[in-house]
């Protein structure tokens, strides 16, 4: 089982509201394709079979998000930042959902929205046995970063790497893929730092993302990782294809 997160700053102009980037979206859902089992006997001897999307926000989502005060923490209960919100990141859902399939990718859409909760702490629960049958019937789920109905907040935001996290762990995932616009974590030098240990040793380093981004970027992507029992990388869009083949590209955080 793998689960992929592709993030927002990889498939969007995370600079420009509500604007795709079009070529990257293809080039990833190709490589997603080449991968995956697509019923091509010839060519799919090593071909991943249980496979996990989620993507993120990039311009979609954020700059919404951000407009409403609604973060992970602080939320709404104005219906219409709801709407504003969430029919952002299903927009974007279509067109990655859209972009698969012409790929032959057997994507299928699961909404956070309407499956998932938070409780007055904030913590997250997503029951996962409608993403784990809808991969044991051949299908492709393709989650997103959304908003949740939280107690005591009205609907917060959750990340994709929150659902990257909580999936991996109820699906009980081999392997985790964190694809973003950046080759992996880089240290001052804007060299790629090949391991992550522990979350002190690169603190200095990890910032937020330079574009407007309610859900904490880098630093928040590797705090998450570093809480999972297995390892998961980091990597840039050119890496996705070597990544699902087996590869360990950009930066691992284990
Ligand atoms: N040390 C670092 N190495 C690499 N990127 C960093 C670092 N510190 C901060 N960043 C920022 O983090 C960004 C990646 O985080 P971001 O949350 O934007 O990624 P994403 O998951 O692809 O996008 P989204 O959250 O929209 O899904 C980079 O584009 C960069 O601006
Ligand atoms: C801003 C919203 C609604 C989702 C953000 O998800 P992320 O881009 O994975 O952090």
């Amino acid at each position: 089982m793998i689960v992929l997160k592709l993030g927002g700053s990889a498939i969007t102009e995370k600079d420009r509201p509500e604007t795709l980037d079009g070529k990257s979206l293809a080039a990833a859902a190709a490589a997603v394709s080449s991968a995956f089992e697509t019923g091509d006997e010839d060519s799919d001897d090593d071909a991943i079979e249980d496979l996990v999307i989620v993507h993120g926000g990039g311009s979609f989502g954020h700059h919404n998000a951000s407009e409403h005060g609604v973060t992970t923490t602080a939320g709404s209960h104005d219906p219409a930042a709801v709407h504003d919100i969430h029919g952002a990141m299903t927009t974007l859902n279509e067109f990655v959902l859209s972009r698969l399939l012409e790929y032959d990718v057997p994507a299928v859409p699961v909404h956070p929205f309407s499956t998932a909760h938070r409780d007055s702490g904030g913590d997250l629960t997503l029951p996962s046995q409608q993403v784990e049958t809808l991969v044991e019937e051949g299908f492709v789920p393709v989650l997103h970063g959304d908003l949740v109905a939280h107690a005591g907040e009205g609907a917060t935001v959750v990340s994709g790497d929150e659902l990257v996290v909580d999936l991996a762990r109820s699906l009980d995932a081999d392997r985790i893929g964190l694809c973003s616009t950046v080759p992996g974590v880089l240290d001052d030098a804007e060299e790629v730092v090949p391991e992550i240990t522990s979350f002190d040793a690169v603190a200095d380093i990890l910032g937020e993302s330079e574009a407007t981004d309610v859900t904490g970027g880098m630093a928040a992507k590797v705090q998450a990782l570093l809480e999972l029992e297995p390892e998961a990388s980091i990597f840039g869009l050119a890496d996705i294809e070597p990544f699902l083949a087996g590869d360990e590209p950009g930066t691992t955080v284990r």
